[in-house]
């Protein structure tokens, strides 16, 4: 699914309702209508008093034609008006005029603080006071309004957007906006829905296809697309029968230190599971038989000290490199990334203290092999590319460096971004248990063995990252959110990889 701008969207409205010869009204009741069959089919006609709230534009315009087709089901419906102009939508009038033909509504006009109404903790919201054409913060009795429905308690759905929030814009954080429990949107998600800053606000949600032109939507470019199962196959390769081990990489991983072989042992273990054919480890000397032991199937070098990485392994041609986890940031860990980064021309993953080395050595970056992969939590990229004053100057920040190096760099959390220069992709797989010492040190592991397996740095990053998800939300159906642990994510891989061949049918 790829995720468009306000601008591109009212843009793609107008083009659909020309070329499909359809009134914007039409489209209107057709979006609308998606929106009332989803809470009809949840709330099966119960008398639970629902209260809409309409702006004057074509989002309150949505919020009547609900209203309407609640009213023709028999729900108990209160409308009320959010009166802030009186530059009302044509479309918004029509429904207004519509709704008060039915002879049991009364709209009831909100013109100032006076007008609020009673709102009980038991009500259900339909917040339609903005959505896309939201175009400055709400201000005044408005947004006292919406800081009232937030104190409530009162369950709030929003459509399109939760109402105060911008779709592909920072929003002030100290401005009045509805936290949705529910958003129902149109056509495409927008960006602020996967923002740490703003995720919030729009709770669960849902797309509605409400059939805006596809072939007009298919030229646009968006600004970012939403991985899904589907682009997940698409980038997958089979294992052929006629095979063997050499066909599937030998995979280097780099890291540890006294006390931190644990995270070695994490990507080592979970690089196996996702299928490179060899796996050697190279790390301190005080990790040499705990690895040996623990993961049998590794291979294991060690360098001259006994407690932190140091140098770079002679005569050894992997087919690719992983470094980082638990490497420390000593002066031997960083000459170690400098020996490996001069050694090799073969695109690499840094991780963990391999990228607070970078970060301390801004020198080493330009040493990167094109098309290497980063991947930073958001503690690691604030070092590495800067401060950030919100989250659309973050990924821009994210997007100028990795066109500047030449480099495909994640950004992880509860959604990943993963933006190979101007092009980004948001992974929607995995869930709170994931948040775990750890899991980062798998998905280090993950994409490093893709990478060995032939598979472009880019398709790699896409596709592990996805992986990873599935086989942390198969832990959690598995154990719950609690109990994951890290090892559980690399331990459902096989799994994870079962799911991504199966047809959703099956
Ligand atoms: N495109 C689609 O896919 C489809 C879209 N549809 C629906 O249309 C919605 C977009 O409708 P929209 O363009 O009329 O804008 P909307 O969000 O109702 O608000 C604009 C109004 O708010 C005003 N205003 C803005 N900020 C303000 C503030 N802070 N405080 C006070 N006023 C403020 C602004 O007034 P002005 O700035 O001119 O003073 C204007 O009057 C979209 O979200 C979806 O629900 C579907 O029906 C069909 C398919
Ligand atoms: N709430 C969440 N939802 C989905 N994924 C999450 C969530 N929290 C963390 N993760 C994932 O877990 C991993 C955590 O990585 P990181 O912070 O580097 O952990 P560590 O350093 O302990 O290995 C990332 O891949 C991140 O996307
Ligand atoms: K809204």
């Amino acid at each position: 699914m790829r995720i468009l701008t306000a601008e591109q969207l009212s843009e793609a409205d107008k083009i659909s309702i020309k070329k499909q010869q359809i009134s914007s009204e039409e489209l209107m009741e057709k979006a609308a209508s998606l929106v009332f069959k989803e809470i009809h089919n949840r709330l099966q006609t119960a008398q639970i008093p629902i209260k809409i709230f309409c702006g004057i534009g074509n989002n309150g315009g949505d919020g009547l034609v609900v209203a309407r087709l609640l009213m023709e089901q028999a729900y108990s419906v209160e409308v009320f008006i959010v009166n802030y102009s009186d530059k009302r939508s044509e479309d918004f009038l029509s429904n207004f005029q519509k709704l008060k033909n039915l002879d049991r509504v009364r709209p009831v006009l909100i013109n100032s603080e006076t007008d609020f109404p009673e709102i009980k903790s038991g009500d259900f919201i339909i917040d339609a006071i903005f959505g896309i054409g939201l175009n400055r913060p709400a201000e005044g009795w408005v947004a006292k309004l919406i800081d009232r429905l937030n104190e409530s308690g009162a369950f709030k759905l929003s459509i399109d957007m939760p109402s105060g929030l911008f779709s592909d814009k920072p929003t002030d954080p100290d401005s009045s906006i509805i936290h949705a429990d529910f958003t129902l949107s149109f056509q495409t998600p927008k960006m602020s829905f996967f923002l740490p800053e703003s995720m919030d606000y729009v709770g669960d949600f849902q797309i509605l296809d409400i059939g805006l032109d596809k072939e007009y939507l298919a030229k646009l470019k968006p600004q970012a697309v939403l991985v899904s199962k589907g682009i997940a196959q698409s980038l997958y390769k089979p294992r052929r029968k006629n095979s063997h081990k050499g066909d599937y990489g030998h995979l280097l991983i780099s890291g540890g230190s006294y006390g931190k072989m644990g995270s070695v042992n994490l990507t080592a273990t979970a690089a196996l599971r996702t299928g490179c054919g060899l796996c050697t480890l190279y790390i301190p000397r005080c990790g040499y038989e705990i690895l040996q032991t623990n993961l049998p199937e590794a291979m294991v070098l060690t360098g001259d000290d006994q407690d932190f990485l140091s140098g770079y392994p002679e005569d050894f041609e992997p087919d690719g490199l992983c470094f980082g986890m638990g490497a420390g940031t000593s002066d031997k860990a960083k000459t170690a990334l400098e020996d490996m980064l001069k050694r090799t021309k073969k695109p690499v993953l840094v991780d963990a203290d391999g990228l607070n080395i970078l970060s301390e050595n801004k020198e080493l970056l330009k040493l990167l092999p094109e098309n290497s992969v980063l991947t930073p939590h958001p503690g690691e990229l604030k070092r590495l590319i800067g401060q950030w004053t919100d989250d659309f100057e973050k990924l821009e920040k994210v997007k100028k460096f990795s066109q500047k190096y030449k480099i495909i760099v994640l950004v992880k959390g509860a959604y990943t971004f993963i933006v190979n220069r101007e092009e980004v992709y948001i992974n929607n797989s995995g869930n709170p248990g994931m948040a775990t010492a750890g899991s980062g040190d798998v998905l280090s592991g993950v994409i490093a063995s893709l990478m060995v397996q032939g598979y472009s740095p880019l398709s790699a990053a896409v596709l592990g990252v996805y992986q990873h998800g599935v086989s942390g939300d198969i832990a959690a159906s598995e154990k719950g959110y609690e109990a994951i642990m890290a090892s559980d994510i690399a331990a459902n891989m096989g799994i994870a990889f079962l799911r991504l061949t199966e047809s959703d049918e099956a």
